[in-house]
């Protein structure tokens, strides 16, 4: 049923080489995580470069910005055009390349690139220079500051991701000044695999998947926008491949795996026997995974699982509208305060919270106040004298709601906010980064003293006061979770700190990063134990850390109590997926071995094992 396979780049010692003499051959690259294809190569050249040739202008400053207003001018219609071709792809498509569409076109508005490039335009350079410089200068700074700030795994990955729109955007504008085509693929044969040396997100947004059997490239990495884009249209891909323009040309027959990173090419009868399957049953599991929005999320032994998102930017919501989850389970509200100049006000943040939970209607809304410190840092709370710039062991200081409880008057305002857009529409609200149940008792009493003073003022609140709820992601927390449970109205296990002070193994460094492992049994033992606690206490619990978006570990939460996640909105249909198609019962089996086992390596392999009904 399910065709991911668990072998990556690395975990395979044959690396780019011959099989056997006269037989097949083996590249291997980044895989994006999805699709196997069988079919012709389809080579095209080398990637036209984009640097411009002229720094200074022959032409005059308003000659130079008129260029430029025509160049913004002719990409944002064509990023129109594109989000009008995307609406007639399947949902979970749209919901992956939408949102990143509108980033692009807001990039083009009045905005710190735009400032750039005028300023530069200004000082007489020509327009395709000054886009050029004012990208790479956003995108440097992008990058830097994510070094400065040590950041790593999902937020380094954003980062990047963010470096990629500003170069993106840059090249579509400076091909529009040029004049330079994009990618064409109007001769490509259908059901060839397409190998190029790099593969632009806007040439990406281009490929018709019901004519690109695969797409194979020399440049990229797997958490780039291509890579996105790819993956949202179903498109099996390996990219960073070495050395394919070494062995493949056009015609020649490749297997594209996407799970695994390889690719064979010239492949025996027996290889490409296997491959047809694969692709077979690859198409079957897309079919599936395009329904899934509108099916429920039971299980098939009945039981109802709660399938929610995870909010990080604003700019998810409509991504988070069309996945099919059921509200938002954990939404982080740090993006508020960490490029913030200054702190956000009350109303600033009114405004953003009573906009998301108006749009969420009936389904509800949890949202996490500040969650500071650790590998969290910005300015605007060094600026008001809130943190100090260094802290020498940060993870372990005062952060999450220790931050807060020290500084009641920002817990105040964020109350204050969130307990107004109560109106809007169900809300729930989370305190991070407890340890003992006198921080939620000090939390409560400040909330429901916001409450009183909104009601005296007669300012609209919700009807009730929105569940208090806290995160278990300490050991502490975890392992006293059922005397938390009486204090709180609802528990979220964040698994992704929790796994780092179980294991003591920074989440954020890549030195301890094979220790950062939430197979480990110590970790999945304090899961148990919340999730045991919680049902003792009759108090609602979700897990709402990155396993809660792996399918590979849905059985096994299932297993152990857990009944409502919430995750990156883009894996719910893959969640429900599972969901639907595996047995209670199988669950608790399989949660009873794990919780036996005492090596993470073999609680991988029962997971492996694992077998959907
Ligand atoms: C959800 C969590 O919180 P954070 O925002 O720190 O990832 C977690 O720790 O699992």
């Amino acid at each position: 049923m399910n065709a991911q396979r668990s072998s990556s780049r690395g975990e395979d010692s044959t690396r780019n080489g011959m099989d056997e003499p006269g037989g097949e051959y083996f590249l291997r690259g980044e895989p994006i995580g999805a699709g196997f294809a069988i079919g012709p190569a389809f080579v095209v050249g080398e990637d036209l470069s984009l640097e411009p040739e002229a720094r200074i202008s022959h032409l005059t400053r308003e000659q130079e910005h008129t260029r430029f207003s025509e160049a913004v001018e002719r990409s944002i219609g064509q990023l129109k055009k594109l989000q009008n071709r995307i609406a007639r792809l399947p949902e979970e498509t749209q919901v992956e390349i939408g949102p990143m569409l509108e980033v692009y076109q807001r990039m083009l508005g009045p905005s710190r690139l735009q400032n750039g490039v005028v300023s530069r335009l200004d000082s007489g350079m020509t327009a395709e220079a000054a886009v050029h410089e004012a990208t790479a200068e956003l995108a440097d700074l992008m990058l830097a500051s994510s070094e400065e700030r040590q950041l790593a795994g999902e937020d380094a990955a954003a980062a990047e991701r963010r470096a990629g729109e500003f170069r993106e955007i840059g090249r579509r504008v400076i091909r529009n000044l040029m004049r330079e085509a994009f990618l064409s693929l109007s001769n490509m044969p259908d059901g060839s695999i397409l190998v190029a040396h790099t593969l632009r997100p806007a040439d990406a947004a281009l490929i018709d998947p019901a004519r690109v059997a695969a797409v194979v490239t020399e440049d990229g990495g797997a958490t780039g926008h291509t890579a996105i884009m790819l993956r949202a249209l179903g498109v099996p891909a390996v990219l960073a491949v070495e050395g394919v323009f070494d062995h493949v040309t056009d015609g020649t027959t490749l297997v594209v795996d996407g799970y695994s990173g390889s690719i064979t090419v010239s492949p025996s009868a027996r290889t490409t026997r296997q491959a047809r399957k694969q692709v077979a049953a690859y198409a079957q599991e897309r079919q599936e995974l395009g329904r899934m929005r509108r099916l429920s999320s039971r299980m098939s032994s009945g039981e109802k699982i709660t399938l929610q998102a995870n909010l990080e930017l604003p700019a998810e919501l409509p991504l988070i509208a069309q996945s099919g989850a059921a509200g938002i389970g954990l939404l982080r509200t740090e993006f508020l305060f960490i490029n913030a100049e200054t702190l956000p006000d009350e109303a600033t943040q009114y405004d953003i919270y009573a906009a998301i939970v108006s749009t969420m209607g009936s389904d509800p809304t949890t949202i996490r106040v500040l969650d500071w410190g650790g590998e969290k840092q910005g300015e605007a709370l060094i600026r008001a004298g809130v943190v100090g710039r260094d802290s020498v062991n940060p993870a372990l200081g005062v952060r999450g709601i220790r931050l807060l409880l020290e500084h009641p008057d920002l817990l105040e305002t964020q109350f204050a906010a969130i307990l107004r857009a109560a109106a809007k529409g169900p809300v729930r609200v989370l305190l991070p980064m407890v340890t003992v149940a006198s921080e939620i008792v000090a939390a409560r009493e400040i909330y429901e003293r916001v409450a009183r003073r909104l009601k005296r003022k007669g300012i609209e609140t919700g009807e009730t006061l929105p569940p208090l709820g806290v995160m278990i992601e300490t050991p502490a927390a975890a392992l006293t979770a059922g005397h938390l449970a009486q204090h709180a109205d609802f528990l979220a296990i964040g698994s992704n700190d929790l796994t780092m002070y179980t294991l003591a193994a920074d989440r954020a460094s890549s030195e301890v990063l094979d220790l950062y492992n939430p197979l480990h049994p110590a970790v999945l033992r304090m899961i148990s134990e919340v999730l045991s606690a919680a049902f003792l206490e009759r108090c609602p619990v979700s897990v709402c850390g990155e396993i809660a978006a792996n399918p590979r570990l849905t059985p096994l939460l299932i297993g152990l109590g857990c009944r409502s996640f919430s995750m990156s909105a883009s894996m719910v249909p893959r969640v429900k997926q599972v969901v639907r198609h595996t047995d209670y019962n199988d669950c608790r089996l399989l949660a009873r071995r794990i919780l036996a086992e005492t090596d993470a390596g073999e609680i991988g392999r029962l997971l492996d094992g694992f077998q959907s009904v």
